[in-house]
């Protein structure tokens, strides 16, 4: 039950506890999506604001879901008309989640006297691996790690970056190491990413680790930071995993395949379609949660979405926009709008999963460093 007034409200919340709240201009009491009442804020707090602001941007009117949690979302819930998806915002979660680990750098750091260490290796001068490795090395410095770079020439050997990623394997300051892909075509990727040391393999790409998250019974060392970051936001929004279907689209080695592993892990039923697959859209339209990651700017369209169902876009695609002050703007792998008007809860491009890759490598860098603190190492490549 929910009374309201132009300045105040009465709630009953689920549990019957009664709230009295006076209504701020930007609050209003409402029903969530299984009609329970809520209330819902807009302006209340950075996330908020952030969330109002992502919200503007892609034109829609949904709710702020960061924060104190309302209960688990509705999947499968009956289709309301018009566009009703929650935003997960990436960014807000991500900062939290940064927030947290600097607090156990310090605490790290007064414990044992250990300050983590990642060594990022960046070969060629791509504009994007640019922006993300200062991005990676900024992050690094805001957390209270230490951190450590090359930079080779696009036309640098295959020994010689393999020259450098052994000097960091033998560098005990260093506890984790990312080799930012992808490299020039003449450079093995394989032969690089294998020739990393297990124990400082942050990015998670190394076979022995994908294998591990492949197994029954066994843990990788380090999981893949973008599909660790879906699971993440999955869990942080309290979206039931276990007994659900899901659709990961696209089977890259860095998103794609982890994804739907790490989904399995957690005892959901996986589907993962792929550019030769005949019935995607068939598939997808079944499932509670879609993990996009084809990188097709906006293939996958409101007709590909469950009502109800939970969607995480991993695709970062420009897209030409005469309007905007670069000339194009930057979308996903969902046509936002479309996909907005069926799910449930729903990612921003940019700002939803991008940001959580970066969170994800600090926590695993820190993972690393609390294994050398502990003298734990598997020790060989
Ligand atoms: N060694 C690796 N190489 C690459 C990885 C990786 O995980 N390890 N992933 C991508 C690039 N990447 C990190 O390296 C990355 C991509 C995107 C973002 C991000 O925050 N995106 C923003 C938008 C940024 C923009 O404005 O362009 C967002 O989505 O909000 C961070 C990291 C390939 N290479
Ligand atoms: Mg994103």
């Amino acid at each position: 039950m929910c009374t309201s007034s132009s300045a105040s409200s009465t709630i009953w919340a689920p549990h019957l506890h009664r709230i009295h709240v006076i209504l701020h201009p930007h609050c209003w009491p409402t029903t969530d999506l299984r009609g329970l009442p809520t209330l819902r804020f807009r302006f209340a707090s950075r996330p908020a604001r952030t969330f109002l602001a992502l919200s503007e941007k892609h034109n829609h009117t949904a709710t702020n879901c960061h924060g104190p949690q309302l209960p688990s979302p509705s999947i499968g819930c009956r289709p309301r008309r018009g566009p009703h998806a929650r935003l997960i915002d990436g960014k807000a979660i991500a900062d939290t989640i940064r927030s947290e680990i600097a607090a156990e750098v310090a605490a790290m750091k007064q414990q044992y006297g250990l300050t983590p260490g990642l060594a990022v290796v960046l070969v060629g001068s791509r504009k994007d691996s640019e922006t993300y490795v200062r991005s990676k090395k900024k992050a690094c410095a805001e957390v209270g790690f230490d951190s450590y770079g090359t930079d080779l020439p696009a036309d640098v050997s295959e020994e010689e970056l393999l020259k450098v990623v052994e000097s960091y394997n033998a560098d005990p300051r260093v506890h984790g190491i990312l080799v930012q892909l992808p490299l020039p075509k003449h450079i093995s990727e394989k032969r690089i990413l294998d020739a990393i040391s297990i124990d400082k393999d942050v990015d998670g790409f190394h076979p022995l680790n994908i294998g591990s998250l492949a197994m029954r019974g066994r843990d990788p060392l380090f999981v893949p930071c973008t599909p660790k970051g879906c699971i993440e936001l999955l869990e942080r929004m309290k979206v039931p995993i276990s007994g659900r279907r899901a659709c990961v689209i696209g089977r890259s080695n860095i998103v794609g395949m982890p994804a739907a592993l790490l989904l399995q892990r957690r005892d959901a039923t996986v589907t993962m379609v792929h550019s030769k697959t005949p019935d995607a859209q068939r598939i997808c339209s079944e499932a509670d949660i879609v993990i996009a990651a084809c990188g097709v700017a906006e293939m996958v369209t409101g007709d590909w979405i469950k009502p109800g169902a939970v969607v995480i876009d991993v695709g970062i695609n420009a897209k030409d926009d005469p309007t905007a002050k670069k000339g194009y703007r930057l979308v996903g792998d969902v046509e936002f709008a479309g996909a907005a008007a069926k799910a449930s809860l729903i990612t921003p491009v940019p700002g939803g999963v991008g940001p959580m890759t970066i969170a994800m490598l600090l926590q695993n860098t820190l993972e690393g460093a609390r294994r050398a603190a502990k003298g734990e190492s598997a020790g060989k490549h």
